[in-house]
């Protein structure tokens, strides 16, 4: 369970996040979808006990943020929106090291390591160094050393970022399964389809609030429109903007 009470996070003069309110249930998948610069990345690293909120009240699993952020990186796996790895260790050093510092025992870090490689199918890069690595194997370096310690709340940005559509396809089994199981995951896009196959509900964060929130369904129904992407733009003010756009570019090429 995850609950999130009029949180705020300024820097300096930029307010990134404006008091914003949500909960998280378990076995939810809970989708945070906003434009570029709306917060989503801000509020993530304050869940994941990596950044301290400005003020307001974030409990993770019970434990709240502001007083055991330790606690709170114990039981969460997050995986940033750009992957934070050591270049010049291979994945297997790297797991190895993620292991020890979170107190994974030996023979429970190399079943689940061996799990995760296969369901991820980077066996043959294990000995290579992660600076070699193509962007989207790095990625899947990142979501296995996320879940190593078998987290009970996920904090995933952009998670599918450069994943093949096989792999993105696990990934979002293994999601789903994750969800079975009660975990809290809260889950971040800018692919609203994605968004739509596989988050219980959605926030829309837009300068730094939360300005709507439900199923998919829920949404479509109160903004009028079919899809997600155009519920999106409606809420966002986008939609008018694009079609102008469109109609520029249209008329100068
Ligand atoms: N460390 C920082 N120092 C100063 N400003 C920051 C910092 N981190 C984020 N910001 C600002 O806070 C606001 C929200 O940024 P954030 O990264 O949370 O957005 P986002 O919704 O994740 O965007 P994107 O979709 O582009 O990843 C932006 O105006 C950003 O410039």
């Amino acid at each position: 369970m995850i609950e999130v009470e009029n949180l705020t996070k300024s820097f300096g003069p930029t307010r990134a996040v404006n008091g914003i309110t949500f909960t998280v249930g378990d076995g939810e998948i809970y989708g945070l979808l906003g434009p570029n610069g709306s917060g989503k990345s801000t509020t993530m690293k304050i869940l994941a006990g990596i950044l301290g909120p400005t003020s307001g009240r974030v409990v993770v699993g019970g434990v709240d943020v502001s007083q055991d952020p330790r606690r709170v990186k114990e039981i969460t796996g997050y995986v940033p929106e750009t992957p934070v790895l050591y270049e010049s260790l291979t994945p297997v050093e790297f797991f190895n090291f993620v292991g020890s510092v979170r107190g994974i025992p030996r023979e429970e870090l190399q079943e689940r390591v061996e799990t995760l490689v296969r369901a991820f199918g980077i066996g043959s890069y294990l000995g290579e160094m992660i600076g070699s690595l193509s962007f989207g194997t790095r990625q899947k370096v990142s979501l296995i050393a996320a879940m190593l310690h078998d987290p009970r709340v996920l904090i995933l940005d952009e998670a599918m970022n450069g994943l093949d559509p096989k792999s993105a396809r696990i990934l979002r089994e293994l999601l789903l399964q994750f969800r079975e199981e009660g975990r809290s995951i809260v889950f971040s896009t800018h692919v609203l389809a994605l968004a739509e196959t596989i988050c219980d509900r959605v926030g829309v964060i837009y300068n730094g609030e939360i300005i709507s929130e439900g199923t998919v369904e829920q949404l479509k129904e109160f903004a009028h429109e079919e899809s997600l992407e155009d519920v999106f733009l409606k809420l966002t003010e986008s939609q008018d903007e694009v079609s102008s756009i469109v109609r520029a570019l249209k008329n100068a090429l």
